[in-house]
């Protein structure tokens, strides 16, 4: 990535020239009296930007979509999506606008995308503003699954408005999220184009897509089954990874599911204290559809969704019918249990310390004891996701008894370590496969909460703490224990 910095960001359209159809130029709203709440630094310095402009007032309108570069081609872009299992033919940014794309000096795009900068042609009833709390929220969660090493859309910065914004609770700051991706390619955005009928722009679309996140699609015979395959196994990893850390999403509607395999949209998400495959914490997932033991299933239902759009493409490639073409699609979704898996057994590997070479077939096993233990059993309530996982690296330094404390069957929980240790995992390794410090839900809300009334140090400390997350340094011990039990149940929301 560069790091030469120059004042005034030139920002590419490749997307918008390369998909017309998928985009509507647009403007963002004028602020009021904009203040820039966080800037991101090091990640400004990594795309070329350089962080005292980006401070200063014409940087601040810039991150803002008020200032727009010269070249510079801001457009809302369209999709469509499934939202919990029902499908909105138009979705699109209804209140976010893609600013344009920085090139890295490896030549990688970069998506500057702004979230909360007014309403576009897909407002439809919403009033295009975003939240303060949610938009610092996305920032604390995204720059915590960097540092964690899960691949994700990041925050460069949050920008209060000055514009008061009427919802459900009260009036509240607004604020505009500055988000870099490796692009906004959705599910949702092959949905989209696939309705239209026009089997030349869906081949555009997947070629900008496999140009973008997965070239190696460019060079089979069967382009669009390869670009399905490159997602189904991003995804594969992805979800893998979001378990590992017990994170539940809360939304993971086509429209939320990326091509480039990261993970996009933190409104109504959430880290486990509790290991609990149901865990849900939206307001509105009342049948759980959502729930952290569910993301595997539905991100395979999900890629369903990506596999019946390409269709028209994977007949075209092969040369075969409609018929023939799911027959090959069917078949590609079918692996993804078995690309999971696989993803899922590295992740677990790392977490327990074992050799890469360990097999599936030994892995497997000693994964489900120990997951059925995490997850309480008969009568047990389930164990703290993270403090669990993070004391099993004294076990394996031969400090049982932290981990041996926190579960109920204790028997089963000496005849597992016995097993594991036999395999001689590597404790030094563990440190940094589990994390000490993740976003809990009860120090984001602090933080949010007194950064909202205006007190941004315990925001400040809650990311110094998540973006070191396998180091325990000179933290406060309260950042590493579950919420109290005052804390009560906690309910997160969309769309905020
Ligand atoms: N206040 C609002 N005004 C207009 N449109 C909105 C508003 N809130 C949400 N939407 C739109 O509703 C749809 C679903 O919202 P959702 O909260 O999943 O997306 P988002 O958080 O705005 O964006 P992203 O998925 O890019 O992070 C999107 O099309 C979004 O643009």
């Amino acid at each position: 990535m560069t790091t030469s910095t120059r004042a005034e960001p030139r920002l590419g359209h490749t997307y918008a020239d390369a998909l017309p159809e998928l985009v509507t130029d647009w403007r963002a709203e004028e602020p009021l009296d904009p203040g820039l709440v966080v800037l991101n630094e090091p990640l400004a310095a990594s795309l070329g930007l350089d962080p005292a402009w980006l401070r200063g007032e014409e940087g601040v309108r810039f991150l803002l979509g008020a200032h727009v570069p010269d070249g510079a081609r801001p457009v809302a872009q369209v999709y469509a999506g499934h939202q919990f299992g029902g499908y909105s033919p138009r979705l699109g940014d209804g209140r976010a606008l893609l600013l344009g794309e920085i090139t890295t000096e490896d030549g990688a795009l970069r998506d500057l995308h702004l979230k909360g900068s007014g309403r576009t042609p897909y407002a439809r009833g919403g009033d295009g503003r975003a939240v303060l709390g949610p938009m610092l929220r996305e920032h604390v969660v995204s720059e915590a699954m960097h540092a964690l090493g899960i691949p994700t859309t990041r925050s460069l910065a949050v920008v209060a408005t000055g514009r008061p914004v009427v919802r459900e609770d009260g009036t509240l700051p607004g604020a505009v999220l500055a988000r870099v991706a490796r692009s906004h390619l959705r599910v949702g955005t092959f949905q989209y184009a696939r309705a239209l009928d026009d089997p030349a722009l869906l081949r555009r679309l997947a070629e900008q897509a496999i140009a973008r996140h997965h070239p190696a699609a460019a060079q089979s015979d069967a382009p669009a089954l390869a670009l399905f395959e490159a997602v189904r196994n991003a995804q594969a990893r992805l979800v893998a990874q979001w378990m590992g850390v017990g994170f539940v999403h809360g939304v993971l509607n086509t429209d939320n599911v990326t091509i480039s395999g990261e993970s996009i949209d933190y409104g109504p998400c959430a880290f486990l204290d509790a290991a609990d495959p149901g865990a849900v914490f939206s307001s509105i997932d009342h049948q759980g559809r959502y729930a952290w033991g569910n993301q595997p299933a539905v991100t395979g239902w999900n890629l369903a969704r990506l596999a019946e759009s390409l269709l028209p493409l994977i007949a075209e490639d092969a040369g075969v019918d409609t018929d023939g073409a799911v027959e090959l699609a069917t078949a590609s979704l079918s692996r993804f249990a078995t690309s999971y898996a696989a993803a899922w057994h590295d992740v677990l590997r790392a977490k327990l310390g074992l050799p890469a070479g360990l097999s599936d077939d030994a892995l497997a096993p000693l994964g489900e004891d120990l997951m059925a233990l995490v997850r309480g059993g008969e009568g047990g309530p389930p164990v703290d996701h993270t403090g669990f996982f993070r004391d099993l690296s004294a076990a394996a330094r031969g400090d049982v008894a932290p981990a041996r404390d926190r579960v109920l069957d204790v028997a089963a929980f000496d005849e597992w370590v016995a097993t594991w240790r036999a395999l001689d995992p590597d404790a030094d390794a563990m440190d940094r496969a589990n994390p000490v410090h993740v976003p809990r839900n009860h120090l984001v809300e602090e933080a949010l909460e007194a950064a909202t009334a205006g007190d941004l140090d315990p925001l400040r400390r809650l990311l110094e703490a998540v973006t070191s997350p396998y180091e325990v340094g000179d933290v406060d011990a309260r950042y590493r224990e579950p919420a109290p039990a005052s804390f009560g149940a906690y309910t997160t929301y969309c769309g905020t």
